[in-house]
């Protein structure tokens, strides 16, 4: 059953040049243990979904539209008590920036303390006990000297991994990591997502893991959600999206992703840039960029449908569909991805070229 649902969720942000649609009708579900990855370029709503969930959204920020259900409640009709019992306990959230969570003038270990205190029912020292425990199963050595510590005096890495003890602290049911490791060094990164691999397989906390990153997803992740332009424009079992994907977006997002025994010097990038959200272009949001865009793609808005049938989505999170005119047979000329890839590779050559830098 699904833990959280989302449906048909919309966010805006109010800013002076105008209203960001940041997420524009997206719906996914989420089940008890699994591992989802959202993945898409920066700007594509992928955070402002995230933090919708828990109605994290800042000041600037509104959620319009979409229903988001945990167990089957309405997140967006709860109290805001109720939704302080839920936050931090039941679903937890993971952010990239470790200044956000801890408060500099107390210690790491009393402030993950005082979270298991305030949702749960126990007594100082089990508090204490519990969290000694976390700092020790996130991997931070001598945890009980490190409960005494203030943030600063963990290194950049550590700090991390106390972030993620503080997720931990209420065994939540939802994790919502937003780029966890962006941020830190190459060696940190491996160490923090070899952490959330070993939680994804060891415990029935189910991990909504926001990325740019589809190395990371590939690592840790059971389906995939790509968001594009404030949609969802391809869902799939991992290994489906890595071997058979259906969204020139996500073909494009995996020839810039570099593979185990890739001797590509230089990776091919997608021509041009995540479009402004106040304005986005019309029908379909990637036909500006799109190598396969023909004349009905600016104008017809492709929805999420299985590619083998041309049927609308059923729903069903393990079916693969994607958003794009090819599956409902509105393409004359169809798809060729090879192409695809072996043009971003030679745009990205003459932009190199232009620009002066060595192939
Ligand atoms: N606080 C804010 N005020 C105004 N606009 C915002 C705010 N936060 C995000 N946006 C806008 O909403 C859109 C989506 O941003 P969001 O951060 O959700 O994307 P993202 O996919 O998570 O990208 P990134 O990986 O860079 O965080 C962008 O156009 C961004 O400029």
């Amino acid at each position: 059953m699904a833990l959280l649902e989302v449906d048909d969720l919309v966010v805006q942000y109010y800013t002076d040049d105008g209203v960001v649609r940041a997420v524009d009708g997206i719906s996914y579900e989420i089940r008890a243990g699994e591992t989802v990855g959202l993945v898409g370029e920066s700007g594509a709503g992928k955070s402002a979904a995230s933090r919708a969930v828990l109605r994290l959204l800042d000041g600037a920020g509104e959620i319009v539209g979409g229903e988001i259900r945990f167990r089957g409640h309405d997140i967006l009709e709860l109290s805001v008590d109720d939704l302080r019992a839920i936050r931090g306990d039941e679903i937890a959230m993971v952010f990239q920036d470790a200044g956000a969570v801890f408060n500099p003038v107390y210690t790491v270990g009393e402030q993950i303390a005082e979270t298991i205190r305030t949702h749960k029912d126990v007594t100082d020292s089990e508090a204490r006990d519990r969290t000694i425990a976390l700092i020790d199963r996130v991997g931070i050595p001598n945890p009980a000297a490190r409960y005494a510590d203030y943030p600063h005096e963990l290194s950049g890495g550590m700090q991390q991994r106390a972030v993620i003890a503080m997720a931990l602290a209420c065994d939540p049911a939802v994790l919502i990591c937003d780029e966890p490791t962006t941020g830190l060094d190459v060696t940190v990164q491996a160490g923090i997502l070899e952490l959330l691999a070993e939680l994804a397989a060891t415990s029935e906390t189910a991990i909504q893991l926001v990325t740019h990153d589809l190395g990371v997803v590939a690592e840790l992740c059971d389906r995939v959600l790509v968001q594009y332009a404030g949609e969802i424009v391809e869902r799939a079992p991992v290994d489906d999206l890595y071997y058979d994907p259906k969204h020139p977006y996500t073909v494009g997002l995996l020839a810039a992703t570099p593979r185990l025994g890739d001797d590509r010097e230089r990776l091919p990038t997608i021509p041009g840039t995540a479009p402004d959200l106040i304005d986005p272009p019309t029908g379909c949001r990637f036909h500006p960029r799109c190598p396969y865009a023909e004349d009905c793609c600016a104008s017809r808005r492709p929805s999420l449908v299985d590619p083998a049938s041309g049927r609308p989505d059923n729903g069903d999170p393990e079916t693969h569909v994607a958003a794009c005119l090819e599956y409902t047979g509105d393409l004359e000329a169809g798809l060729d991805y090879e192409v695809q890839v072996r043009d971003a590779a030679d745009s990205d050559c003459r932009e190199r070229k232009q620009q002066g830098e060595p192939r």
